[in-house]
């Protein structure tokens, strides 16, 4: 059956809490030999949430997403995705879950179309139903009229969308995605926001934003803030500025992690 089918088995429910997260991180550790990268980090994504993971160089994101996409192994706590286990589950978990990497993992000697339909085929879906999608994904947007092209003729944005759209091919339930604007001008950054904040409000798909740029942070977002491998708060951007007795989520992040937080050249909010 293909991951596309309408027809895929539906997430557990739990019901008494309504729909299962997301996204469930659960007591997760992990080491670099000595070097403690995450200590008992829990939080949940609910399901059709923004949810942003804020923190500073080194707090631990990247490491984070290797495993919940089980680059790495979790050895300590657990992950659920939709419910579905990921360490014993882990088809069922992975085919709900789309991912845009820090690096580019575009072949830039391929074609934009060739790209997406190479990853289309690793997921199993026909060629047919991935051009379908690949429409139903690009079109309105000057991609759809590049696709013949090859993939180094494109900017830094729309490559970046162009990945953000081949997450999305299999029709994954949720997307992580790390750090999704770094090197990008402000206008780039903006539309890579925009357009997946758009995923968030007409496809319901749920978001772990991976970022130390606050100003990519809504007043109605969810925000998990990370700092030396541990998660110092949780919750809507107005509950974590009022924990901290804060008037804004700048002000709130700065308490936290007792960093420093200034206004970039370009208008962000960095640590
Ligand atoms: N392969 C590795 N070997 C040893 N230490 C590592 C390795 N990868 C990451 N670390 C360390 O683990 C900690 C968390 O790093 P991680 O890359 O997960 O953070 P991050 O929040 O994604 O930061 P960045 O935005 O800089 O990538 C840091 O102290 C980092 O130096």
């Amino acid at each position: 059956m293909s991951i596309l089918a309408p027809d895929a088995p539906a997430a557990p429910r739990l019901s008494d809490a309504g729909a299962v997260p997301a996204l469930e991180v659960a007591g997760v550790s992990h080491a670099y030999g000595t070097r403690r990268a995450l200590d008992a980090v829990s939080f949940r994504v609910p399901q059709g949430s923004f949810t942003a993971l804020l923190g500073p160089n080194g707090a631990g994101k990247s490491t984070l997403f290797a495993l919940v996409t089980r680059l790495f192994n979790t050895r300590a706590g657990t992950i659920r995705i939709l419910g579905h286990e990921l360490s014993k589950r882990p088809s069922e978990a992975l085919r709900r879950l789309g991912v845009v990497f820090q690096a580019r993992t575009l072949d830039l000697d391929l074609s934009i179309r060739q790209n997406l339909l190479y990853h289309a085929s690793l997921h199993g879906i026909a060629k047919r139903t991935a051009e379908a999608r690949i429409a139903e994904l690009l079109s309105g947007s000057e991609l759809f009229e590049r696709l013949s092209d090859k993939a180094r003729h494109l900017s830094g944005g729309q490559l970046r969308r162009v990945e953000i759209a081949r997450a999305l091919l299999h029709r994954p339930r949720l997307i992580l995605l790390d750090e999704p604007t770094v090197g990008l001008d402000i206008r780039a950054r903006a539309e890579i926001v925009r357009e997946v904040r758009r995923l968030v409000a007409d496809e319901g798909v749920s978001v772990l934003w991976a970022t130390h740029l606050i100003d990519e942070i809504d007043a109605s977002d969810r925000v998990v803030v990370l700092h030396h491998g541990r998660v110092l708060a949780d919750g809507l951007v107005a509950e974590v500025a009022d924990a901290e007795s804060a008037d804004t989520l700048q002000a709130a992040f700065a308490r936290l992690t007792e960093l420093g937080v200034e206004r970039r050249g370009d208008g962000a909010w960095v640590p």
